[in-house]
């Protein structure tokens, strides 16, 4: 799928290191959600998500994270509503988690981070023909992020966690079909935070509409270890690291305003 090169982005290029190499940095991700200071806005509209689980492909570990990657060639699986003016096309899904339950999330809500959050990616189909475009343009992706709480078993998610031992290094990947992502939604999609940022690892730009989740989903600690198994390296390399932590440290507001949903 068009969504994610190939070419995993696992080596953190040097200049990403320096200020100097964020895009602008007037908007970049993540940050903290402070609640008392989010402005509700009327005019959100609900959130329409259309998921076709026939989309989905494989699941492929890029070095960051693990990523469930969908056929974006049509507009089968789509987001529209909210903040969005335009027709959003899902292309993955990933997720961001700590090496233990006391952090992991690249969010929080007034400080409280959660040991895990979903990112559900789509690019903008009515302005743009590739991901790869989109993903340079201001209003080309939209991602919705859900917290993860440890709590009882999320059985949509065990299939994904059974697919996880086969992609354990850098670079491994496996057909992973029929899956769909709405099933790692929380009921409640209404009630969410919406703020204009960036992707939050490299290229780092700041094309992201964010759409943060009020209402986190549960997961079993069992679930969440599995999650931890994974590795940063590839089966060639000698020192295997732990994939945990693979979160980007929190960005300032530079005067932005957190809309909110829901009063
Ligand atoms: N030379 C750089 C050109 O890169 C173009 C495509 O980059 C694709 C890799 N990155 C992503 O797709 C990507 C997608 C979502 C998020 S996040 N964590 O902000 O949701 C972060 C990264
Ligand atoms: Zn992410």
């Amino acid at each position: 799928s068009a969504c994610s090169s190939k070419l995993a982005l696992s080596q953190v290029h040097p200049m990403w290191q320096g200020p100097l190499a964020i895009p602008g940095g007037d908007r970049q991700s993540p940050i903290d959600i402070a609640e008392r200071r989010s402005v509700f806005d009327p005019q959100l509209r609900p959130l329409k998500v259309q998921y076709d689980p026939r989309t989905s492909q494989q699941i492929w570990n890029n070095g960051y994270s693990f990523l469930v990657e969908y056929d974006d060639t049509t507009d089968k699986s789509t987001l529209k509503g909210g903040p969005l003016e335009d027709q959003f096309r899902l292309c993955q899904f990933h997720f961001h988690w700590g090496e233990n339950n006391a952090w992991g999330s690249e969010h929080s809500i007034d400080r409280r981070l959660y040991p895990a959050e979903l990112h559900i990616v789509h690019w903008n189909s009515d302005k743009y023909s590739l991901f790869e475009e989109a993903v340079m343009e201001d209003n080309g992706l939209a991602v919705i992020g859900v917290f993860l709480k440890i709590g009882k078993r999320h059985e949509g998610l065990q299939k994904l966690v059974d697919a996880l031992p086969a992609v354990r290094h850098k670079d491994s990947l496996v057909e992973f079909t029929k899956f769909d992502p709405a099933c790692l939604l929380p009921e409640n999609i209404d009630d969410y935070w919406t703020y204009a940022g960036s992707l939050t690892t490299p290229p780092l730009t700041e094309a992201v509409t964010w759409l943060v989740m009020k209402q986190h989903i549960e997961v079993s600690h069992d679930q969440l270890a599995v999650f931890r198994s994974l590795l940063f390296t590839s089966a060639e390399e000698q020192v295997q690291r732990s994939m945990v932590n693979n979160f980007r440290v929190q960005q300032s507001l530079k005067g932005r305003t957190v809309r909110s949903s829901f009063s």
